[in-house]
């Protein structure tokens, strides 16, 4: 696998959200530290899912940076998106490494050391491990992992581990000191009024 970005930068479609103009603030900041994972909701359709990836892929490709597609791999496949993401809901993690095959980055969530170690025995080629703190960006998660959770789950696996959950900038200095390879976000950025000096921000952290 071609070295990860650390800053994930994850699709916000919740209604009166433009993920396309966050995108467009973010690539030119955040170059080569930039992975974007569309994400849709979930009453979304795949043809939905399939043009927003398109879009994505088209305005990522000249940058260099990998696109990847939650939960949807078959939309992944069919738009050349470098891989995809998947967690407890989604197809199993061999499943999925055997649909996108062996040279595409496969994320898989993860909340503990035994998950983590099984997602990447099954070919997950990084984590997604939260949620860090409380977030009200996606409903129904299990309380958050803090730091320490991601340290446990950092500690038991050799691929990056992507936090996820609630994470800001001012989150990263103890998530780098905790072992995390880099930070997933929609709200950071998304939520941001000025989103490149967010994602300026938040590179920085990560890369200093
Ligand atoms: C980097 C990253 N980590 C975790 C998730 C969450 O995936 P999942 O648990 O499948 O939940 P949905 O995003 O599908 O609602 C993620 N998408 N990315
Ligand atoms: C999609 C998602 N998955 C999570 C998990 O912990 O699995 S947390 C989350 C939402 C991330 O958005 P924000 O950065 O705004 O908190
Ligand atoms: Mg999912």
């Amino acid at each position: 696998m071609p070295s990860l970005g650390r800053l994930h930068l994850i699709t916000d479609t919740r209604p009166g959200r433009d993920p396309l103009a966050v995108l467009d603030a973010v690539l030119p900041v955040a170059r080569t530290e930039l992975v974007v994972q569309v994400r849709v909701e979930d009453s979304a359709t795949d043809r939905q899912a399939y043009e927003l990836t398109r879009r994505v892929l088209a305005r990522c490709t000249p940058y260099g940076v990998p696109c990847l597609v939650n939960d949807r791999l078959h939309v992944g496949l069919a738009t050349g998106a470098a891989g995809g993401h998947v967690g407890a809901d989604d197809l199993p993690v061999a499943a999925a490494r055997q649909v996108l095959g062996p040279a595409a980055v496969l994320g898989a969530t993860a909340r503990e050391p035994a998950t983590a170690l099984a997602a990447v025995t099954d070919g997950a080629s990084y984590l997604g491990v939260g949620p860090c703190r409380a977030t009200t960006t996606k409903d129904g998660l299990p309380p958050p992992i803090g730091v320490a959770g991601v340290r446990a789950v950092v500690e038991a696996v050799e691929v990056p581990v992507i936090a996820i959950g609630g994470v800001t900038a001012a989150d990263v200095p103890e998530l780098r000191a905790a072992g995390a390879y880099g930070v997933a976000v929609i709200g950071a950025l998304s939520g941001a009024t000025d989103p490149a000096r967010a994602a300026a921000d938040l590179v920085r952290a990560l890369t200093w």
